[in-house]
């Protein structure tokens, strides 16, 4: 089949865009998933987003990783966004539904702030916090964040994790609100330029932890500036929002 795709970048995660409300692109077959994402053989992405019809929300949003793995992601969810508006389904306000659950997002002039799920599964250990924040997030601070392994530490602990796994994300601290970070990211199986959901666990885990007392963080990552705010209650993180840029690249077809 001949199939349309729009290219879609937030902070350099990168996505292939697909508009599936004719129900037609075969999302079961992984093979033709993860031959897309293919930086060789196909367009080239750290994950799939289809955009579908959906009864009670504006739109949903389905998220593939490059291997083909469904789940949540948060800069493919403002370029779902983005998209969505694109394609006139919505104006500067959303409701849409996703593999977490439901999302309110916002866009003004080019960046979207994206209301993230409330969260609560948090767990702090000795040298890192696990949160799941859409998804699974392992964070954990390091000296010289330039230097670090992230490819090969992130691997390791992304596997010592039970199915499905975890993110990994290395952080540096730069100032009292200020984060750098990297992120090895499960699905893609490799560091990616940003992750959404990523630099919300981080926040949250800084904040959690003690090593801020600010709830608008921001955070420095390979492909720009991300931004995280939220309020805290009785250990419960909600109205977390997560804010950056979203932009179109290309558009294209492809024979699968
Ligand atoms: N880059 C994403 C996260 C994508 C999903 C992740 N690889 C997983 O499998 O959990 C983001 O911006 O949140």
């Amino acid at each position: 089949m001949n199939l349309n795709f729009y290219k879609y970048q937030g902070t350099g995660n990168d996505f292939v865009m697909i508009d599936n409300r004719t129900k037609t692109f075969p999302k079961e077959n992984i093979k033709i998933i993860s031959h897309l994402a293919d930086r060789h053989f196909g367009v080239g992405a750290d994950g799939i987003i289809l955009i579908e019809n959906d009864e009670q929300f504006d739109f949903k949003m389905i998220y593939f990783n490059a291997d083909g793995s469904e789940t949540f992601c948060g800069n493919g969810g403002r370029c779902a966004v983005a998209f969505a508006k694109y394609l006139e389904i919505i104006n500067t306000e959303t409701r849409f539904i996703a593999f977490d659950g439901e999302h309110f997002a916002a866009i003004k002039n080019g960046i979207i702030s994206l209301k993230m799920i409330d969260v609560d599964e948090i767990k702090v250990s000795e040298k890192s916090v696990f949160a799941n924040t859409g998804t699974q997030h392992h964070v954990e601070l390091v000296e010289d964040l330039n230097e670090y392994p992230v490819f090969e530490k992130g691997r390791e602990i992304r596997n010592s994790y039970k199915e499905p796994g975890s993110n990994v994300n290395f952080v540096q601290q730069i100032n009292e609100s200020t984060f750098r970070v990297r992120t090895y990211e499960k699905g893609v199986e490799d560091e990616t330029l940003a992750c959404g959901t990523g630099v919300t666990a981080v926040a949250i885990a800084m904040h959690k932890t003690n090593k801020t007392n600010s709830n608008l963080i921001s955070l420095p990552v390979e492909g720009g500036l991300l931004e995280v705010s939220f309020i805290e209650e009785y250990g419960v993180y909600k109205n977390v929002f997560l804010k950056g840029p979203a932009e179109f690249v290309f558009k294209g077809s492809i024979t699968v």
